[in-house]
């Protein structure tokens, strides 16, 4: 990588850019003067230490490094989740803490060095860790990643950002600093001041939202949200909550809950979820009483949508293992919905390692694969058959202007969706009748993630 546009160069103090020393850390740095004992691992640290390093320097998602390492499959869950805490807070202040190291570090470090430094430096900043477990943890873990020779450099390093603490953020821009500025300067057509509060949103963790069972007794904790899904604070544990074993309930963002409600699936209808897994909208489609196919091309995500559907008794559902570009129904069908594959940059809240993984050239790949999907499923559907297009990107490519293009092509015509049907949500229907959320919106109950929806109609 790297890191981000505006913090991958950290400048020395008269302003000079700086180049790594060496790839893996063979060093220039004075040596340690720490003796070398033998150091055990911490297991939360080691793992946030690769996730952060998987994102930064090989654009690998926290949720694939977290899925290889033989590390967080045997750690704790409690270690476990700690990790994915720290690796994701990490990610989501990368900028203010690129910036709040670059005055400590006289000389570029290597990379490797500079993600233990990241990470010691969240702790310290925000996460309220004590001083010598930030500290000694980045020694630590620098010792057991043979880098060594730079536990002196980070022991003094962070021991400086702890005595300084949170009066090194004073002045930051920390919301402008923490969004790549390519994507910042992307987010202008959403409106004045938009990027902004959705920066102010994605610095939040993300709460967690539940989607209930039609028939599902109310909740008697969490917060009912306007459009009806239950939000539980960030870090609670779902398989505790009530209703987890019964299947009344699955983990599903407030506005990943909307684009299944659009397409107002009929008991009977024929009705397919063309990119299904994890299977949080099929369990939408398979609760209005139609019959539903959800198609997933990954298998092992397909076998997740299966043990979703299996706690959740929601056993109607037929589930198929393909293609959505290629495959063909029996029979045309009365409605789909086509929940793309995309860059995904809404869900940064829950997931930050979007912010930094995705660049401008791999928005052609995506649009092409949207494109494909929007052509096989009008080629799916009935005349007179309901689409819903939706994508958890924030960006105007995958959004609007597939909308834009869409429409007239392929037999479909656009179905604008009408106020009276986001009554719990006016804030997200745009003029044109699409919907569009982002994290800047319910700023006052913690946000939701970012969607756009369009509904199409096929026509005769
Ligand atoms: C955005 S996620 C879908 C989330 C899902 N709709 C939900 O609400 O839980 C996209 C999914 O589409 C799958 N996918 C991508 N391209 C596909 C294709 N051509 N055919 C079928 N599935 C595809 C991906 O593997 C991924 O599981």
């Amino acid at each position: 990588m790297n890191i981000p546009s505006n913090t991958s160069q950290p400048r020395s103090r008269n302003g000079s850019k700086k180049t790594a020393s060496a790839k893996t850390g063979q060093p220039r740095a004075r040596r340690s003067r720490t003796p070398a004992a033998p150091v055990v691992p911490d297991p939360t640290r080691e793992i946030a230490y690769d996730i952060v390093r998987g994102v930064i320097e090989n654009r690998r998602m926290l949720e694939t490094t977290l899925g290889r390492s033989q590390e967080a499959r045997e750690a704790e869950p409690r270690d476990r989740a700690a990790a994915h805490r720290l690796g994701a807070a990490t990610l989501r202040h990368l900028g203010t803490l690129s910036t709040v190291l670059e005055p400590f570090l006289r000389k570029q470090p290597p990379e490797p060095v500079r993600v233990a430094l990241l990470i010691g430096a969240c702790q310290l900043l925000f996460l309220e860790t004590p001083p010598h477990a930030a500290v000694g943890t980045t020694v630590n873990l620098l010792r057991r990643r043979d880098l060594a020779p730079f536990a002196g450099l980070a022991n003094a390093v962070l021991r400086k950002v702890a005595t300084q603490g949170v009066t090194l953020l004073e002045g930051l821009d920390q919301e402008r600093l923490n969004i790549p500025g390519w994507m910042w300067s992307s987010w202008k057509y959403l409106g004045p001041g938009v990027a902004r509060k959705i920066a102010r949103g994605l610095a939040q963790e993300a709460p967690l939202d539940l989607t209930l069972k039609s028939d599902a007794p109310p909740m008697e904790e969490g917060i009912v949200l306007p459009t009806g899904s239950v939000r539980f604070p960030a870090g609670t544990r779902v398989p505790d909550l009530p209703g987890f074993e019964e299947g009344t309930f699955w983990v599903q963002d407030a506005a990943a809950a909307l684009p299944a409600r659009l397409l107002a699936a009929k008991p009977g209808e024929h009705v397919a979820d063309l990119c299904a897994a994890p299977g949080g909208k099929t369990a939408q489609l398979a609760c209005t009483g139609a019959q539903v196919t959800a198609l997933e091309r990954d298998p092992a995500r397909l076998e997740r949508l299966k043990e979703n559907l299996t706690r959740l008794k929601l056993d109607t559902v037929r589930t198929v293992c393909a293609d959505a570009a290629a495959w063909q129904p029996e029979a045309p069908l009365d409605a789909i919905l086509l929940d793309a594959p995309c860059s995904a940059t809404g869900t940064a809240r829950r997931h930050p390692d979007a912010l930094w993984i995705k660049r401008p050239r791999d928005f052609a790949a995506l649009i092409e694969a949207q494109t494909g999907l929007l052509a096989a499923a009008a080629r799916m559907l009935k005349p007179g058959g309901r689409l819903v297009y939706a994508v958890c990107s924030l960006q105007q490519e995958e959004g609007p202007d597939q909308a834009r293009k869409i429409a007239g092509q392929f037999g479909l015509k656009a179905d604008p969706i009408r106020p009276e049907e986001m009554q719990d949500l006016p804030e997200a229907l745009t003029p044109e009748g699409w919907v569009r959320t982002h994290p800047g919106l319910w700023p006052d109950l913690g946000g939701m993630d970012g969607f756009f929806a369009a509904r199409f109609i096929k026509e005769s």
